[in-house]
């Protein structure tokens, strides 16, 4: 494919995504597949040139005029983040072959104009009322957490399988495969890769026989902190691909109740390989939008993770496109869908028991928020306070409560609060 032709494809790839609302890698897929002519090389630079736009999309469509179509933010592209003068963007857009048709006199004298100063949640490159809540949320550290967040090529983290295997063995076994791991700097159980080039980690024997998994190391840090107990009996509310239920299984040992529900059972399917890979065991249980499924075990669990629906803006640095995809509208569905949740699944909660509330969330509304309902509704419940000797990373903690997030520990971003029933 020609460089234009390239352009031309990165600019309908655009378009698809924000038409639709599957990921951009699978997008990116789909096209591949379809348009077989292009090469490794052309799909590569394609896809450089989509994520390119997707992470700098407010600042690009800023400078075309608030167009938001892929052709002008390829343009936009070109001009601001290639720093390419003007004739060689004509160049690229003469319309010869399969390259874009040629520039408008709108689009060059958008390219040739001055910039100016940004408004402060175009620079971020964040929607508007994500940025006025970070600014409420981190004050001067705003604009790092912005940045951290949108950062291309997060990490992979992987969690090790301590009931088959250690740390120092699954290294020797990437470093045999030539990557070149790093313990993670808060969980024990965590090594990292780099993202680039791409480790093929199901190819892994490790993988297949459940020595590890791959794992966010800011979910093995919230396994850490509930401290599931062997002997005890857990349930894995939100269980979802059940990530967490496995770190769960791994803390009780294979001692114990272990019980991992969510309503949409193609998830709870998923898990069933996973467990058998980990050499562990857990109920899955289907439950109803309202709780319904789970009511033998009421006022029985000692522990209840709700790792609840939310937006995933704490995972943007992994899906850069979502960010655009987000409303304040399903912001405050989100928090009213997590605030009923939370109080279905505190009926399972026995009198000393504990729940613990998690997203993946970057936004208050979700977070502290939801956190102020449950804890205003259900007075009987009581703040556990985080402290050191339950996790280093409880230095971080407001109290009850902590916040994750790529600029503060690393991680994908978290929030995590922890409450006992006293009553
Ligand atoms: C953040 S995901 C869970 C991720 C999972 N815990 C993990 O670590 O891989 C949230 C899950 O909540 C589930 N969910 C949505 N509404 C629910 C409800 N009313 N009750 C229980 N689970 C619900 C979703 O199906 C989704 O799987």
């Amino acid at each position: 494919m020609t460089p234009a032709a390239r352009l031309a494809a990165a600019a309908s790839i655009l378009d698809s995504i924000a038409q639709g609302r599957q990921p951009a890698e699978v997008v990116m897929k789909a096209w591949g597949t379809a348009n077989r002519y292009a090469g490794s090389k052309d799909r590569r630079a394609i896809a450089d040139r989509v994520y390119k736009v997707i992470r700098a999309r407010a600042r690009l469509s800023w400078i075309m005029g608030g167009r938001e179509d892929g052709r002008a933010l390829v343009i936009g592209s070109l001009h601001a983040l290639d720093n390419l003068p003007l004739e060689e963007i004509e160049a690229l857009h003469s319309g010869d072959g399969y390259g874009p048709r040629p520039l408008s006199k709108q689009e060059r004298s958008r390219i040739t104009s001055v910039e100016g100063e940004l408004p402060g949640w175009v620079a971020a490159g964040l929607p508007k009322f994500v940025v006025e809540d970070f600014q409420k949320v981190f004050g001067d550290d705003w604009q790092n957490q912005a940045h951290e967040l949108m950062a291309p090529r997060a990490p992979i983290d992987l969690r090790i399988n301590s009931l088959k295997t250690t740390r120092e063995d699954v290294e020797g076994e990437l470093r045999a495969a030539e990557l070149s791991p790093e313990y993670t700097p808060w969980s024990e159980l965590g090594l990292r890769l780099a993202a680039e080039p791409p480790p093929n980690i199901q190819a892994l024997e490790g993988f297949k026989t459940g020595a590890f998994e791959i794992q966010d190391e800011g979910s093995q840090i919230i396994c850490a902190l509930v401290d599931a107990k062997p002997g005890t009996t857990v349930v894995d509310y939100c269980a979802g691909g059940g990530g967490k239920t496995l770190g769960l299984a791994q803390s009780m040992q294979g001692q114990g109740r272990l019980v991992a529900s969510d309503v949409v059972n193609k998830r709870l399917e998923n898990i069933r390989p996973r467990l058998e890979r980990a050499g562990v065991e857990a109920e899955l249980v289907l439950i109803g939008q309202n709780g319904g499924g789970l009511e033998a075990l009421n006022d029985a669990a000692d522990l209840v993770l709700v790792d609840a629906p939310c937006s995933g803006s704490g995972t943007w640095r992994r899906h850069p496109e979502d960010a655009w995809r987000l409303t304040a509208d399903e912001v405050e569905r989100l928090h009213g869908l997590q605030t009923r949740i939370m109080s279905q699944a505190a009926k399972l909660v026995k009198v000393g028991g504990r729940i613990a509330y998690v997203t993946c969330s970057m936004l208050s509304r979700e977070n502290e928020d939801t956190a102020a309902a449950f804890e205003a509704a259900h007075p009987n419940f009581k703040p556990v306070p985080l402290t050191e000797d339950m996790h280093a990373v409880a230095t971080l903690a407001k109290g009850h409560t902590l916040r994750m997030s790529p600029a503060s520990t690393g991680t994908d971003g978290f929030f995590f609060a922890l409450y006992e029933r006293a009553q």
